[in-house]
């Protein structure tokens, strides 16, 4: 289906080690699909192998693209975007400029210094979206720790990412901001690819449209949220776990 981000046997290995054996799932525009499994499941490769940062087997497509083979930027300019644990925001900079550049990713420095004093619509655009109008003039380092996670998911909105690969989104959040996270969320993911890897449960009953869980590097069980958790294998490896404290 077009916008659909699919995954057919991808395997990613670390000198003999497979970290992500075999993952076959597809993720359709309109669903936020959370990623979730114990530490060291290959969440983070996963994501890794999908945005090329590391070098995959098997096939990842978006929009009729394979993306196993192509080179980081390639695929980012294919409309699939991601986030790290830790947010990479320019701290220097002010909000608006942080989103300037991401908007300007890819053209040359003349574009960049015609277009300076005009705040171009898709920036615009994304301020509103992720709630930063009025700190655009804001310094991104002064940030609070939500509000750079969501300035991060700016920059991928001015990039015109149609698919979008969130790595812990809202670890270290507040219940707030958690809560501003999750409605952010689902305004993105209304008309986007929108993957999002988890540890905080109570975050993932309340605004997952689906569920993958990984385990050992394998799809080990998949559905709605209500499936997912009347999965014996799920409670076994990963939930039971969970609700006795691990992370
Ligand atoms: N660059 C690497 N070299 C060798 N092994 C790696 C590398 N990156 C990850 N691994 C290993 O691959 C496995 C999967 O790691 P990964 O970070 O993807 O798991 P995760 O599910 O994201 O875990 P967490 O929830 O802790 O972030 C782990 O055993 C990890 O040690």
């Amino acid at each position: 289906m077009s916008g659909s981000l699919e995954l057919a046997g991808v395997g990613v290995s670390f000198d003999g080690f497979v970290a992500v054996d075999g993952v076959t799932m597809s993720v359709r525009p309109g669903e936020l699909r959370f990623l979730i499994g114990p530490n060291g499941a290959g969440k983070t490769t996963l994501v890794d192998a999908i945005t090329g940062l590391v070098p995959a087997t098997g096939s990842v497509t978006f929009g009729g693209h394979e993306l196993v083979g192509r080179k980081v930027h390639r695929i980012a300019r294919l409309g699939v975007g991601r986030t790290f644990q830790t947010a990479s925001v320019f701290e220097e900079l002010s909000v608006l400029q942080n989103l300037d550049i991401a908007a300007g990713a890819g053209r040359g420095p003349l574009t960049m210094l015609r277009r300076r004093s005009a705040v171009p619509a898709a920036v615009a655009e994304a301020l509103e979206v992720v709630g930063l109008a009025d700190l655009r003039d804001r310094q991104a380092g002064v940030l609070a720790h939500g509000q750079k996670q969501w300035l991060e998911i700016g920059m991928l909105l001015v990039q015109d990412a149609r698919v979008l690969l969130l790595d812990e989104p809202v670890a270290g959040m507040s219940a707030h901001e958690r809560e501003e996270t999750g409605q952010l969320l689902r305004r993105i993911g209304a008309d986007r690819t929108v993957v999002v890897v988890e540890h905080d449960m109570d975050f993932m009953r309340s605004f997952a449209t689906s569920v993958t869980v990984l385990h050992a590097g394998k799809v080990l069980s998949e559905g709605t949220v209500a499936q997912v958790q009347a999965d014996p294998r799920v409670q076994e490896v990963y939930l039971g776990r969970a609700s006795e404290g691990a992370r």
